[in-house]
């Protein structure tokens, strides 16, 4: 098995990218649905959340109000106490997916999408040690990162929740999201592999096809080699 992690910045394309290796034969768990599910009323996230925060990010029908935890996150500044509760446990459980892929099948492509697969500080188990090193080096065997330039992600962004926020509250909630994340560059310059999408979904689907036949047979290799 091959395990990979696949990241970008906000609006990147990195969702778009994870769809088209699905497509191709790829293995892919998605860390905002993993944590959304985790968030669920009686998860163990929204328990931690709700006790930490209190009721203003409970809505009416008991579920979690995403908008008051996201406007709580970044622009109250307190993402930090939100990642502590949440990235431990979206990567234990993505620790236990990638075992079950595995066994499943040894020369499987295993993709973990995540805006923060750099920047996280925490394993499965809780905070990582400064002198233990990033947990992406000991999660991930391949890095794939998924680049655009700012202003088209931006734009991207702000399309994606056009009609339901206007555009200068979208454009500034792009801006805090992505100071929460590392620049392109810091991310491209300890990738395996980037993957440029400033053109066309159809540019994305081609780079993406001829970087997962690399992968493909990354994994078959290592399999043999394992045998
Ligand atoms: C604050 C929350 C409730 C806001 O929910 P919302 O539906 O508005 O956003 P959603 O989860 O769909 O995220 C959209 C994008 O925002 C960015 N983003 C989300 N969380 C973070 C974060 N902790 N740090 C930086 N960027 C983030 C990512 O680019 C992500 O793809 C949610 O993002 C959250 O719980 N974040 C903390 C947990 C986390 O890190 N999730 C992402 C990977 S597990
Ligand atoms: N090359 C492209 N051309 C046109 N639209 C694109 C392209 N790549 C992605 N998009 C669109 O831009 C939006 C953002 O892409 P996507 O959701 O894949 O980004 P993301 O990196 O997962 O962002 P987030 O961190 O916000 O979840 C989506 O609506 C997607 O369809």
């Amino acid at each position: 098995m091959l395990r990979v992690g696949l990241t970008g910045g906000v609006g990147s394309g990195k969702s778009a990218a994870a769809a088209i290796f699905r497509d191709l034969g790829a293995q892919i768990s998605q860390s905002d649905e993993v944590g959304r599910a985790l968030m669920e009323p009686g998860e163990a996230a929204f328990e931690s959340i709700q006790r930490h925060f209190g009721p203003s990010v409970v809505s009416g029908d008991g579920s979690l109000n995403r908008a008051a935890l996201a406007r709580i996150a970044f622009d109250e500044g307190r993402v930090d106490e939100i990642n502590a509760m949440v990235h431990p446990l979206v990567i234990a459980a993505q620790d236990a997916w990638a075992d079950r892929v595995g066994e499943n099948d040894s020369a499987a492509v295993a993709i973990v999408e995540s805006a923060l697969i750099f920047e996280t500080r925490f394993n499965g188990r809780g905070p990582v040690a400064e002198g233990d090193g990033a947990p992406w080096r000991t999660r991930f065997d391949r890095i794939v990162v998924v680049t655009a330039p700012l202003e088209v992600r931006r734009q991207r962004y702000i399309a994606r929740l056009a009609g339901s926020v206007p555009h200068e509250v979208a454009s500034a909630d792009f801006d805090r999201r992505a100071a929460a994340q590392w620049p392109d560059e810091r991310k491209a310059a300890l990738a395996d592999f980037v993957l440029v999408n400033d053109g066309s979904l159809q540019h994305l689907q081609d780079e993406a096809t001829r970087l997962y036949a690399l992968l493909r047979q990354e994994a078959a290799d290592r399999n043999a080699e394992a045998m």
